[in-house]
C-alpha cells in the first residue's frame, strides 16, 4: 500500500546537476576515496548507484533503481542527453508504476545528473551502460575506477564484449562483473550475470545483494562473446533482417509469424527497434570479430537503416514508424 502523503506524480523527487570538483581528486568531505579500506566479508546493505551513460539502458536502469528507492548519480558526456534523460526517466517511472513494476510504498530514490565521473566517490556500485565499443568502455571503466573505493563493484552492462577483455584495462580486475539487464530493465525480472575469470567473490556477493534490492532474478553464466542472450538473440534478429532484405517477407509478416507460430513476445524486428539498430549492429560486430561466425556479420539492411538514421524507437523510425 502507498504511504500516506506521498504524491503519485512525485516519483522523481529531485533532478539536480552536480558541480564540477575544482580539485579533481577528492570527495566533498576532503577524503581521498582511494585510501578508504576495501570492503571485505559482508556486501553493502546501503546502495547508492552511479550509472554511466544516459541512453536507452542508462535511463531504464536508473528508472529501475529509483523506483526501488535507490539514489542514482547518472553520468553522460553529453549534457543535452542528460537533460532529455531526466524527462524520459520521469515518464518511464510513471509508466512503470502504472504497470505495477515497482514496489508499492517505496519512496523513490533521488536522481543527480552530471558529466563528470569524479562525483562517483560515494557510489556503492557503478553500472556502466555506455556505447557498445570495447575501447570506449575500457576507457570509462578505467577512469572511474580511479575515483571509487577499491572493492566497489564495477558492473558492465555490455551486450557482447567479454568481461575478461574489459578487465584487462583495469588495475583491479577483481572488481569487474557483467550484468546484462534487458530492455526495459524495470519490466524484465531476470538479469544475466557474467562472471569473468578474474571477478572476485566480494564482487559476486555485492552484485547479488544489489540485484536482490532491485528484485531481479540473477542467472550467472560464464564469460564468452555475447554470453547467452546476445549470442542467441542477436544473430536471430540478423537473420530476420536478411529474410526481409532478400524479399521473402515484410517485417510485419516476419514478426507476425514469429509471434503467432513460435511464441516470440513481440517478433524479432520489433525487438530490434526496441534495442536500437545502431546498438544491435555494434553488438553483432563485436560478436563477428570475436567468434568469426558469419551469421553475426551485420546484414546490409541493418547497416543501411543505421546510415539512414532509422535507429528504431529511439529515433522514431526503424523497421516500423513510431511517429
Ligand atoms: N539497447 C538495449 O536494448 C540493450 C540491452 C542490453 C544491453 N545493452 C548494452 O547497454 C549499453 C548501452 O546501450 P544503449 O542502448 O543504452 O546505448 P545508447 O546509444 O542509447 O546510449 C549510450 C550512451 O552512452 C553515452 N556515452 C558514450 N561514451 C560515454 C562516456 N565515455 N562516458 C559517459 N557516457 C558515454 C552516450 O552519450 C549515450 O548517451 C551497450 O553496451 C549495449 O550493448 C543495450
Amino acid at each position: 500500500m502507498r504511504r500516506p502523503g506521498r504524491a503519485k506524480e512525485s516519483r522523481l523527487t529531485t533532478a539536480a546537476h552536480d558541480e564540477p570538483d575544482p580539485h579533481g581528486e577528492t570527495d566533498p568531505d576532503g577524503c581521498d576515496p582511494r585510501s578508504a579500506p576495501a570492503p571485505h566479508g559482508k556486501p553493502e546493505t546501503r546502495h547508492a548507484l552511479t550509472v554511466l551513460g544516459a541512453g536507452v539502458m542508462g535511463v531504464g536502469i536508473t528508472v529501475l533503481a529509483l523506483g526501488h528507492g535507490l539514489p542514482v548519480h547518472l553520468v553522460d558526456l553529453d549534457r543535452e542527453r542528460l537533460d532529455r534523460a531526466v524527462d524520459r526517466i520521469g515518464g518511464e517511472l510513471r509508466l512503470a508504476e502504472l504497470m505495477g513494476a515497482l514496489p508499492a510504498g517505496t519512496a523513490p530514490g533521488t536522481l543527480v545528473t552530471g558529466t563528470s565521473v569524479k562525483a562517483a566517490a560515494d557510489a556503492t556500485a557503478v553500472i556502466e551502460a555506455v556505447t557498445e565499443n570495447a575501447a570506449t568502455k575500457a576507457g570509462v571503466l578505467s577512469e572511474i575506477s580511479a575515483h571509487i573505493r577499491p572493492g566497489t563493484p564495477l558492473v558492465t552492462n555490455t551486450s557482447s564484449i567479454p568481461v575478461d577483455e574489459l578487465a584487462g584495462a583495469l588495475e583491479r580486475p577483481e572488481d569487474l562483473v557483467g550484468t546484462h539487464f534487458m530492455n526495459p530493465p524495470y519490466l524484465i525480472g531476470t538479469a544475466e550475470v557474467i562472471r569473468g575469470t578474474r571477478t572476485g567473490e566480494h564482487t559476486m556477493a555485492a552484485v547479488a545483494a544489489l540485484l536482490g534490492a532491485l528484485r531481479r532474478n540473477a542467472v550467472v553464466v560464464r564469460d564468452a562473446p555475447g554470453f547467452v542472450t546476445s549470442r542467441i538473440l542477436h544473430p536471430m534478429i540478423n537473420d530476420a533482417a536478411r529474410v526481409v532484405e532478400e524479399g521473402t517477407a515484410t517485417a510485419e509478416a516476419v514478426d507476425t509469424l514469429m509471434q503467432g507460430c513460435l511464441g516470440h513476445p513481440t517478433g524479432p524486428l520489433r525487438t530490434a527497434d526496441l534495442i536500437g539498430i545502431d546498438n544491435l549492429v555494434d553488438s553483432l560486430t563485436v560478436l563477428h570479430e570475436r567468434t568469426g561466425d558469419d551469421g553475426c556479420r551485420p546484414s546490409e539492411l541493418l547497416l543501411r537503416l543505421v546510415r539512414e538514421g532509422r535507429l528504431g524507437r529511439k529515433s522514431g523510425r526503424g523497421f516500423y514508424d513510431y511517429s
